[in-house]
């Protein structure tokens, strides 16, 4: 396939690699930081089959329409821009266009996502825990929690009634769910999900040892994607 990379930071480095070992050829890549580079508007369906885009917060939702206005299927993995979601979505049915976003493409995580949700109905059905979120990531992250955080605390409330709502700081009252942050230096991204009753503690951890697993599953989507109108996720590919 033609992929057309969009962001060529931590994440646009480890895809290019993966893309290449793995047969694709780079159509382009779109990155301010590359001197007298191309723009998403340059490429179409003919030359470019997929776009991957990983940016920044506030540059993934223009990203994201300009390649659906080209008609080239667009898989992003910013986050922190799900403010502008309703949008995204709105102008992929209007375009007939596909998109996918995913929080964490990691196979790992989305398997963690599945656990944390079957966790937080079984831990409501037999009560007295309870639960809080917590991630850690580098040092250079601008969006805080992560969006694997805001997924994981997503699913808790789904199925566990008890908590109504979440708040990155600790919890004011026990119907708020803390979903906590820390930076620290060179950690890629870990997940705690913690449980926790008067007599015992249950936690749910993920762990990112690298990178590769985060753009082993983009390009496991970018894949996927072609000839498939419509915004998916994760669940849809790997049949969660
Ligand atoms: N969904 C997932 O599985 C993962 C998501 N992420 C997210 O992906 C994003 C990027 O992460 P990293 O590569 O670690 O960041 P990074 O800071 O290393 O790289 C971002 C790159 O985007 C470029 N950029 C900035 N504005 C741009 C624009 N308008 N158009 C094109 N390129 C632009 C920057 O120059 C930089 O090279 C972040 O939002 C991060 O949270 C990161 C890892 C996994
Ligand atoms: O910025 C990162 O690095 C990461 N961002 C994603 C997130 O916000 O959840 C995924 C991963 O944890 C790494």
């Amino acid at each position: 396939m033609n992929i057309l990379l969009i962001g060529y930071g931590k994440m646009g480095h480890t895809l290019e690699a993966l893309a290449t070992a793995r047969g694709h050829r780079i159509a382009g890549i779109v990155d301010p930081g590359q001197a007298e580079g191309p723009a998403i508007a340059d490429f179409t369906p003919a030359t470019a089959d997929v776009a991957i885009e990983f940016t920044r917060p506030d540059a993934a939702f223009a990203n994201v329409a300009a390649c659906l206005r080209q008609g080239i299927p667009v898989v992003c993995g910013s986050t922190g821009w799900l403010g502008q979601w309703d949008e995204a979505v709105a102008l992929t049915n209007e375009l007939k266009g596909s998109l996918f976003y995913a929080s964490n493409y990691s196979v790992g995580v989305n398997l963690f996502f599945h656990f944390n949700e079957y966790i937080a109905a079984k831990m409501h059905q037999f009560g007295g825990y309870d639960v809080a979120v917590r991630e850690i990531h580098h040092l250079q992250k601008l969006d805080q929690p992560s969006g694997t955080a805001v997924t994981a605390a997503e699913g808790i409330l789904a199925h566990f009634p008890a908590k109504t709502s979440w708040r990155n700081a600790p919890a004011q009252g026990p119907r708020e769910l803390a979903v906590l942050s820390e930076r620290t230096a060179d950690v890629v991204g870990t997940h705690v999900v913690t449980y926790t009753s008067e007599v015992d503690t249950l936690e749910l951890k993920h762990e990112a040892h690298s990178r590769a697993g985060f753009a082993q599953g983009a390009l496991l989507a970018a894949e996927w994607l072609p000839g498939r109108a419509g915004v998916f996720g994760m669940k849809e590919l790997l049949g969660l």
